[in-house]
């Protein structure tokens, strides 16, 4: 029997469909995991359909992605005696679909999540394609496990009460999608900066190629690592600026000077030509803020990369750009190399 319905469904359809799938009697109970923002803009747009349920309410931003929120999470189901037909609907943005997923995907050793996710960056990337977790010791991701939602509802219309700074960062997973799979989409829309009136499309587009990518290697055993160029050094440029406080950075922003340096690493292997290096540069340029740094900080950043998860052993395999729109996984690479991408980063106007 199927359980949930296990769809993705993008646009106006998006709330009515996640309805239509809380309705089934094989549903015993329903969450609702959002954080303080979630709770003020985007449950009153949902609330007044959904059927009953109990709402878990976290503290909003990355540093509660942790052990400490999964518990507050755990302690609900368990003292409403959730049992193994109950749901999890997680509504929120990244650091929600993420660790509502892992809450969910471990609880009784798992029960059934749906994703509604409400940032741009949950809803071309995080919400889809399996991946939950929480952070670890300052580690982005340190601790999670693999498991598909049992459905994904996007609805755009979450994206008019989020600010231009999010906006921008989930646009940086937009842009990663178009360099690792879509040279078309970025030779395209490089000239128009962040659009904001037709999201649907781009929605839809990033999340076409996020889902076939997944589905050619869900579990990330190859082809998935594609889906994480600009992540070796952003997630490393992440957690050290996470660490110190007062430093806070946005993870679309460290993706996007991650994937600056992972360029550059690309054009130092004879993989990207000099023009198109800079097609890049002068795009992300034009939508993202230099992220400030000083250059005797790059080698203490480079070497968090040594936890990367797909690292073999003490070697560091990036994601290296073979030409715009296509990209190679398994690309070794030292800290020494990835320091001297922080640096030349660093010197960039
Ligand atoms: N699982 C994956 O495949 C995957 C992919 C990409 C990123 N991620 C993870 O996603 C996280 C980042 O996600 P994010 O950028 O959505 O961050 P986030 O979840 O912290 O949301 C950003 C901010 O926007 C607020 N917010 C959310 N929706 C809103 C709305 N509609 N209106 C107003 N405010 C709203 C949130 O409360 C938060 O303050 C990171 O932890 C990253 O590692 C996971
Ligand atoms: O879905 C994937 O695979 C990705 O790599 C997408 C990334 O944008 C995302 O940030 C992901 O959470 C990174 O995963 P990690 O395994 O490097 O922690
Ligand atoms: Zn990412």
């Amino acid at each position: 029997m199927k359980y949930l319905n296990n769809e993705v469904v993008i646009g106006a359809d998006a709330l009515p469909k996640l309805l239509e799938a809380l309705q089934q009697p094989a549903v015993s109970q329903i969450f609702v995991v959002v954080d303080a923002n979630t709770f003020r803009y985007c449950y009153p747009i949902l609330q007044p359909q959904l059927p009953a349920h109990t709402l878990i309410e976290l503290p909003a931003g990355e540093e509660y992605k942790t052990i400490t929120s999964c518990e507050t999470v755990w302690n609900q189901l368990t003292d409403n005696s959730a049992d193994r037909f109950a749901v999890v609907v997680n509504l929120g943005g990244g650091v929600i679909t993420d660790l509502g997923g892992f809450c969910a995907a471990t609880y009784k050793r798992g029960i059934r999540f749906i994703q509604v996710p409400t940032t741009l960056l949950a809803q071309v990337d995080a919400s889809v394609g399996g991946k939950t977790g929480i952070d670890f010791q300052g580690f982005k991701n340190q601790i999670g496990v693999f498991q598909e939602p049992a459905g994904v509802y996007i609805d755009p219309q979450f994206l008019r009460t989020l600010d231009g700074r999010q906006l921008k960062s989930g646009y940086a997973e937009v842009v990663k999608h178009w360099l690792i799979a879509d040279a078309g989409a970025f030779a395209t829309q490089r000239q128009a900066g962040v659009l904001v009136e037709d999201w649907a499309s781009i929605i839809e587009a990033s999340v076409a190629t996020k889902q076939r990518i997944v589905e050619a290697d869900p579990l990330e055993s190859g082809l998935r690592k594609v889906l994480n160029f600009g992540h070796t050094v952003g997630h490393a440029l992440e957690s050290y600026l996470l660490a110190q406080p007062g430093r806070e950075i946005l993870h679309g922003e460290a993706v996007a000077a991650g994937m600056l340096c992972e360029a550059w690493l690309s054009a130092q292997r004879g993989l990207l030509s000099s023009q198109e290096q800079e097609s890049i540069e002068l795009f992300l340029f034009s939508v993202f803020e230099k992220v400030q740094f000083v250059t005797l900080e790059a080698e203490p950043i480079a070497e968090l990369a040594l936890q990367d998860k797909k690292n073999s052993g003490s070697t560091i395999n990036c994601t290296l750009l073979d030409g715009i729109g296509k990209a190679l996984y398994d690309q070794p690479v030292t800290v020494a190399e990835i320091a001297e991408s922080l640096r030349y980063y660093h010197r960039l106007e």
